[in-house]
């Protein structure tokens, strides 16, 4: 359970998990780290790659099934930490739909993006890095 500044706490989680990143293709490592919103619980993930790199696993989408398979599916924060000159890395189109599926009871998750540093921190929400993403799609709401 996280208290006080929780972000850069959940910051500090995906910094860890980012040292086991198997990424001998790529050579770069990715940490994330998802807060839930029952019991703020934290569950963490890293990149682990393929040699036939189709198969290969995002940071983001290794953290997920750690969670659900715990009974833990609704997110509140997800930091994603990696380390990229000069832009923030953000969540691939993929992490973002499967990380869509699991917002927290307002209909959104807060996404942090920062590197190990944390020197400048991106915050910003699922709903737009992908909007109208395809659970949130209702033909009523559209005119
Ligand atoms: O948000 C991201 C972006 C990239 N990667 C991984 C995928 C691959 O292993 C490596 C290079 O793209 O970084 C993640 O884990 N999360
Ligand atoms: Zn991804």
């Amino acid at each position: 359970m996280l208290t006080g500044e929780t972000a850069k706490q959940l910051i500090q989680e995906a910094t860890h998990i980012r040292q086991r990143a198997y990424c001998p293709y790529s050579n770069f490592a990715v940490g994330a780290a998802i807060l839930t919103e029952e019991d703020e619980r934290v569950y963490t993930g890293c990149n682990i790659e393929s040699s036939t790199l189709t198969p290969s696993i995002c940071a983001e989408r290794a953290a997920v099934p750690r969670a659900v398979c715990e009974g833990y599916t609704k997110f509140k924060m997800v930091a994603v930490v990696a380390h990229q000159k000069g832009t923030f890395t953000a969540p691939c189109g993929v992490c973002r739909q499967v990380l869509s599926e699991f917002c927290s009871s307002d209909g959104d998750i807060e996404i942090y993006l920062s590197k190990p540093t944390m020197d400048k921190i991106l915050c910003t929400k699922i709903s737009k890095l992908l909007p109208l993403s395809f659970v949130s799609y209702k033909i009523d709401s559209v005119t």
